[in-house]
């Protein structure tokens, strides 16, 4: 990646008075992040959360510039249950969207569940999926994430990195598994922040009041070092927040208009 003295771009922050511009907002969003990168290189790489952001993703359901065929995607952390457990991120990414739209199973990265008993070799071999993705492909020492798309949880944590947790200090490993999660269930793999932090955009998606003192917390004191304020993409990645007028209610940031 170019200038690495470059510090990176500011958060953009797009508040919406409803969930339903919200959701609009995000789909066409996300569908010239895809356009961009399908024009380039032909296809596409996203990595996915669980929790609301998958409904929060409808707005791409029956909607004709999506390219499915061209879609490589991963997960940004997954819990170590079977893929058809309530717990799975997968299960739920699938019933509220690839079970609705043509996407080829093939370009969706599970993990392996025959691996369930080492988490060592489980996170190796989820890393060795992105390089067999990312590697060969753009020969950087990181992946280059077109797009990873994060919520963010009441205690500040995103993906599976929870405050004060030693992941938070991993600098080498693509994916890291942490079988001690505070919340449950406790064996998850989640991608790093190396991974997250060299991505062409991040964007969280967070609504509700519930999230408006965390939300604060966050983009307004990241010296507190909360792990979702550590997701800062280097330059030339940029860092988008998509909430709701309910979440955005204490921010002292000011918001960014939305232009596509
Ligand atoms: O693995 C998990 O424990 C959840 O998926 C979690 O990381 C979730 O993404 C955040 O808590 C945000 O949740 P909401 O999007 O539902 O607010």
């Amino acid at each position: 990646m170019a200038a690495v003295h470059h510090p990176p771009n500011p958060p953009a922050l797009h508040s919406f008075e409803s969930v339903d511009l919200l959701v609009e907002s995000l789909a066409a969003f996300v569908v010239k992040a895809q356009k961009e990168a399908i024009d380039k290189k032909g296809r596409f790489t996203i990595a996915l959360s669980g929790g609301s952001l998958p409904k929060m993703l409808k707005g791409l359901i029956n909607n004709p510039a999506v390219k499915w065929d061209l879609w490589q995607v991963f997960y940004a952390d997954e819990r170590v249950v079977p893929l058809d457990d309530p717990d799975s991120n997968h299960l739920l990414c699938t019933q509220e969207l690839f079970s609705k739209v043509p996407i080829p199973k093939e370009n969706i990265h599970t993990i392996d569940v025959s691996l369930f008993d080492d988490l060592e070799e489980l996170s190796d071999a989820y890393e060795k999926e992105l390089i067999r993705e990312f590697a060969q492909k753009d020969a950087a020492r990181f992946p280059v994430f077109d797009l990873i798309l994060l919520g963010m949880g009441p205690d500040g944590h995103t993906a599976s990195l929870f405050p004060n947790h030693p992941l938070l200090a991993e600098e080498d490993r693509w994916v890291a598994y942490i079988e001690d999660s505070p919340k449950p269930p406790p064996k998850r793999i989640t991608l790093t922040y190396p991974v997250i932090n060299h991505a062409a955009r991040v964007a969280f998606v967070a609504a509700g009041a519930g999230k408006a003192d965390m939300l604060s917390k966050v983009l307004d004191h990241p010296e507190e070092g909360l792990p979702s304020s550590r997701v800062r993409p280097a330059y030339p990645g940029q860092l988008y927040w998509f909430v709701d007028a309910p979440a955005a209610a204490k921010l002292e940031l000011p918001p960014t208009e939305f232009k596509l």
